[in-house]
């Protein structure tokens, strides 16, 4: 039996793991070879019941049909959603009616393969047909000495201790959809730089994950450089690698922190700009860590067709081909997307609303607290990284005199240690922490650690060069502590600049919220002083509505005005002006003080001007 490709199509190949993987994968790599197949894109996925391999192959290719039964070297899986083929010994008619949504196979395929093999890694189903968790894994965490009296003369920098740090994996750990069978601490002056930890850890980690069941995996509380993780991957699976392959189950998989962040990511990413920034990420995390484990793969590839002939190209390679060339494309594609975004923020400006974005450590409550401003209905969950993609809301904020309509953003989460290539993935989505007028600093007083993540989260905007903005600390989550510390956090926050106690949960001291962001945006605006002729009369009820009024006085040639206005009002008035007024602060901006400099200098008399007599 042959089957006959329709489109574009993903196929998935599975094999039992009793069998040698070196045998099997090479026969199917041949027999989809020799039938021409053009492999557009392939992944590996290998648990301790099955291996699969998901390979995109172009329409009208022929392939062959898999060999089943006992001794079966492969079978074909059309479970993978977005299959389309027909089988070409059955009545051309009858093809397999697969849902074969296109875009899901044109932009995303590397993704939605991933997805699908996480999936499965993941779930099998018991003897009472429920769905479980399988991946299991092993968590190692190292106490860095050096690193923490490097911290103790650094106050800026925060230093998580190894607990606080293995907290915080172990929910990092728990949202990605894994448990957790064991773990291994180490406290070492220096890091190793070959292996992370010490040979004697590693034997550990490698004893506790063969006493547990269902574990294959090991995840690190660090960045791993590529060559510190292809020694780990080398110690856990010598008896894989001495064996040639040739031993049963599947290998060991070391993760790191990064990894781990970036599977939730993927996981969580909706809209079409965040999956491409995650599918970004990730490639660019493991170009440089595709490595030769894969040459019994290695072939001349003279029969892979137009592109792909050439001489003497390894299938490693081959690899770090795809990976380069997707991810030229997938730039490409999001400079696409972000031109669109310029252009809206670029009208987002033109309507001369306030702009504010919420910040903050993961999990802290800004979805929450735009939620409950907004009814928004952004996803706010009890997991790490649940916004990735920045939802941006107008918001009446009921008691605002100078700014009734704020244009509010929820943002992604930052978390300690985010290494910089996630950072820059996500650049569209900090842009719009760039652009805003006030910063609003959601922070989680229930955890214990909430100081260092306050401080982590400064010194991320600090990074960005953003600190420079109006920042209001938003303390929530005061409905979660003991009625003593909540009035105590309160009390501090009313005698403390620009910094309110709030729950999200329960709408405590958000009326104080308004107040305080009210404040924080006073900050913003600038003096001006205008002869508005009457055909204006609109722009006037603009200054009532987004300003404070200090003078109005109707003259035989408009109204004299003088007021304190957001910028964009204050620059679109600028023709208006009776007097030069600088639009740049006085030093602090913080400090509101606005600098006027009118034309000689004079000593001006307010009240006789006010009062037209100047
Ligand atoms: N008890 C209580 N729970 C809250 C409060 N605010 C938020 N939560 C809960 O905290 C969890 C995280 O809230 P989110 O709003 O998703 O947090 P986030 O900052 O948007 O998180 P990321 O998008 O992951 O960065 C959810 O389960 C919320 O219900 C609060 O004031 N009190
Ligand atoms: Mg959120």
């Amino acid at each position: 039996m042959e089957y006959i490709a329709k489109e574009r199509i993903i196929i998935k190949l599975k094999k039992a793991s009793h069998r040698s993987q070196r045998m099997t994968w090479t026969t199917v790599w041949s027999a989809l070879l020799f039938c021409t197949v053009h492999v557009q894109a392939f992944s590996l996925s290998k648990t301790r019941r099955t291996s699969s391999l998901f390979v995109s192959i172009s329409p009208s290719t022929r392939i062959p049909s898999p060999v089943d039964g006992d001794n079966g070297e492969w079978s074909l899986d059309t479970s993978v959603t977005g299959m389309g083929f027909y089988d070409l010994d059955e009545n051309e008619n009858n093809m397999f009616s697969f849902d074969t949504s296109s875009d899901i196979i044109s932009d995303t395929i590397r993704e939605e393969v991933d997805i699908l093999e996480e999936r499965e890694d993941r779930l099998y189903i018991d003897e009472f047909g429920v769905k479980r968790k399988v991946e299991r894994c092993i968590l190692v965490g190292v106490e860095e000495l050096s690193a923490a009296r490097r911290s103790q003369s650094d106050d800026q920098q925060p230093f998580f201790s190894l607990q606080e740090s293995m907290t915080e994996m172990r929910e990092l750990i728990k949202t990605a959809g894994m448990e957790i069978a064991g773990e291994v601490t180490q406290r070492l002056n220096e890091i190793n730089p070959r292996t992370y930890i010490g040979t004697g850890k590693v034997e550990e980690a490698n004893e506790l994950m063969q006493k547990a069941a269902d574990c294959s995996t090991i995840v690190f509380d660090a960045e791993l450089t590529p060559r510190q993780q292809k020694h780990l991957e080398n110690s856990f699976n010598k008896k894989i690698l001495q064996d040639d392959f040739l031993v049963a189950g599947g290998e060991i998989k070391v993760i790191d922190r990064t990894a781990l962040i970036l599977d939730i990511f993927a996981q969580h990413a909706k809209t079409k700009e965040g999956k491409l920034q995650v599918e970004l990420a990730l490639h660019e995390y493991r170009k440089p860590r595709l490595t030769k484990m894969w040459t019994h793969l290695e072939r001349q590839s003279g029969a892979g067709g137009v592109g792909l002939r050439g001489p003497g190209e390894s299938q490693l390679e081959i690899d770090k081909r795809l990976v380069r060339d997707r991810i030229i494309t997938l730039k490409h594609k999001i400079d696409d997307v972000q031109k669109h975004r310029t252009m809206h923020r670029l009208s987002r400006k033109r309507t001369g609303l306030p702009f504010l974005s919420l910040v903050g450590y993961t999990n802290a409550g800004k979805s929450s607290l735009l939620n409950y401003l907004t009814r928004a209905g952004v996803m706010a969950e009890p997991i790490l990284f649940a916004t990735l993609d920045p939802t941006t809301r107008k918001v009446k904020l009921p008691g605002y005199k100078t700014h009734p309509e704020v244009l509010l953003t929820d943002t992604v989460g930052f978390i300690q240690k985010l290494p910089t290539h996630l950072v820059a993935a996500f650049r569209a989505t900090l842009e719009e922490v760039k652009e805003a007028d006030v910063l609003i600093h959601v922070i989680d007083v229930s955890n214990p650690s909430w100081e260092k993540q306050e401080l982590a989260v400064l010194s991320v905007l600090k990074e960005m060069k953003v600190d420079d903005k109006p920042i209001v600390r938003v303390l929530n989550k005061i409905d979660l502590l003991e009625p003593d510390d909540a009035e105590y956090l309160k009390y501090d926050a009313a005698t403390s600049e620009n910094t309110v106690a709030v729950s999200a949960k329960t709408g405590e001291g958000l009326q104080d919220f308004v107040a305080v962001v009210e404040d924080a945006m006073s900050q913003l605006l600038v003096p001006i002083e205008i002869l508005l002729p009457y055909s204006k009369g609109d722009e006037l009820n603009v200054v009532h509505e987004q300003g404070n009024v200090e003078v109005v006085d109707y003259r035989e040639t408009g109204t004299y005005c003088r007021a304190m206005v957001p910028t964009a009002v204050a620059k679109r008035l600028e023709p208006y002006s009776t007097s030069h007024i600088s639009m740049e602060p006085s030093g602090d901006r913080k400090s509101g003080d606005w600098k006027m400099n009118t034309e000689d200098d004079e000593e001006i008399d307010w009240a006789a001007l006010a009062k037209g007599r100047h």
